[in-house]
């Protein structure tokens, strides 16, 4: 019956008391376990989640039938979950791997799913985050920016869209993968920018027609494309990219973050759509769009009427049990939150530099200027309960799932670590500042890096790649 109705694409409560039950019965015997077993279980299998996905990479090279249309993304999710747990690959893989996705290149812009393959905007977008995590001369130098624009233009659509790939749907997620590599690539222009808001957040006056055909709907979330259900996936794409192009005012805020914090079930994780089941990819969807909102309190508190200083979110004060000090001290073998610190400092005031001798050759970053901006609201969701569904409920022995039940693969991985990274550097005000020991559940050896969330994109990456495509 449970299963009839997951095959159907609804949920009936059977389906949530199942999926309630199997969480809660993992709590149960992690609880019930005495203090020292406890934090085993609480640990991130680090070593072993490399060894995964390390060995997943050597096998990329190698034919392929499943997800053929998609290797792309396959690198990016791997070279992404690696990037997260502070761990990078061989020379002799990273050429391999830079090969590879220069051979998915099109001659006339943007990436296709493999050699020889249609470009398409979802391949483009995770073959430049992919190459951007990899960093380096090489890696970045290899993505031809000039024919990726002319790409970027020719998928642009009269209503203010994108199209996925040439005579491909237009959607929010068009839009966002579209505005995302331009952003992150510098080369973002007005060309690009023109009417994406109107897409994505357009109300019309008159009644006849319709009173409101914004992707954002009813509800709060936004929609893959106007008069759709409000879904976490989209959501994110939608908040992202009207951020990126400085149009996040035009979203009803507070409706988004009210429908936000409603998707977080009981069982700790995020649920991606009303009445659905639980699932550790939207750790990342849904966690990102409420941090996000953290960084936009001025226009939120603006759309509320309150004071701009008005602080919303919850306090995680009393999250981590085992933790009761204030981030000086840290768990046995852990790095210090200075040794963490000092990298990102250099990056950063390299970029600063950087930043008045050459940047802005269009004038936008509205990407690095969001990240610089601090947090005014605390988290808006509970992190610790998310972190406990994380750890408990999706990880297994290598790699990471959807759910108790599901098994693990190479998405659920790369979105559940990027969730998880949500949640430990949700509560600092400063980006690259490494959070609290109270805020990672478990040990502080937990620690996976910083994401810009805009992007799903590793901080450190994210400012090599800026200091690199500002000289471009
Ligand atoms: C950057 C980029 C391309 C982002 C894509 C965003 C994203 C994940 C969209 C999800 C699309 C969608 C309708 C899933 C429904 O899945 P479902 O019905 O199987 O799951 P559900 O039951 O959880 O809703
Ligand atoms: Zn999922």
């Amino acid at each position: 019956m449970a299963r009839e109705n997951l095959m159907k694409g609804t949920t009936s409560q059977e389906d949530q008391w199942m999926v309630q039950n199997q969480c809660f019965r993992l709590y149960d015997i992690v609880y019930r376990l005495p203090p020292h077993a406890q934090s085993i279980k609480f640990e991130v299998l680090r070593e072993n989640h490399i060894e995964y996905l390390t060995e997943s990479l050597k096998q990329l090279g190698r034919n392929f039938c499943v997800l053929d249309a998609n290797r792309p993304w396959l690198c990016y999710w791997i070279i992404q979950s690696i990037a997260l747990l502070g761990d990078c690959v061989d020379d002799k893989l990273e050429n391999g791997f830079i090969d590879f996705l220069s051979r998915c290149q099109d001659q006339d812009g943007g990436y296709g799913g493999g050699p020889g393959q249609m470009p398409h905007l979802a391949t483009t977008y995770a073959a430049v985050n992919a190459l951007i995590t990899v960093g380096g001369q090489n890696s970045l130098s290899s993505i031809n920016r000039e024919k990726l624009y002319d790409f970027l233009l020719r998928m642009k659509v009269a209503s203010g869209g994108f199209r996925m790939h040439d005579g491909g749907e237009v959607d929010v997620r068009a839009c966002y993968t579209a505005i995302s590599v331009a952003s992150v690539l510098n080369i973002l222009d007005d060309r690009l920018i023109q009417n994406v808001g109107d897409y994505i957040v357009r109300f019309t006056e008159d009644i006849h027609v319709a009173t409101f055909y914004s992707c954002q709907t009813y509800e709060g979330g936004i929609a893959g494309e106007p008069f759709s259900e409000a879904h976490g996936g989209h959501t994110f794409c939608g908040l992202a990219a009207m951020v990126l192009i400085n149009e996040a005012d035009r979203l009803n805020l507070p409706g988004l973050l009210n429908w936000v914090v409603f998707r977080q079930g009981i069982e700790g994780g995020f649920q991606g759509r009303t009445n659905k089941l639980v699932d550790g990819c939207y750790s990342f969807w849904q966690g990102a769009v409420a941090a996000i909102i953290q960084r936009l309190h001025v226009t939120v508190n603006k759309q509320l009427g309150l004071p701009d200083t008005f602080e919303l979110g919850c306090s995680t004060e009393s999250g981590n049990e085992s933790s009761d000090n204030d981030g000086e001290e840290v768990s046995e073998g852990s790095s210090s939150p200075a040794d963490i610190s000092e990298p990102t400092k250099g990056v950063q005031q390299g970029f600063l530099s950087l930043k008045r001798q050459y940047f802005c050759c269009n004038g936008l970053n509205n990407g690095y200027d969001f990240i610089k901006r601090p947090t005014g609201m605390k988290p808006l969701f509970n992190s610790m309960a998310l972190q406990q569904y994380i750890l408990l409920c999706t990880q297994e022995e290598a790699g990471f799932r959807d759910k108790p039940g599901k098994r693990r693969d190479h998405y659920h991985t790369c979105y559940v670590l990027s969730g998880l990274s949500v949640c430990q550097h949700c509560n600092e005000r400063d980006a690259d500042s490494p959070p609290l020991s109270r805020d990672v559940m478990g040990p502080y050896s937990n620690m996976v890096e910083p994401v810009h969330p805009l992007h799903n994109i590793v901080l450190d990456k994210y400012y090599e790649a800026q200091m690199f495509f500002a000289r471009a």
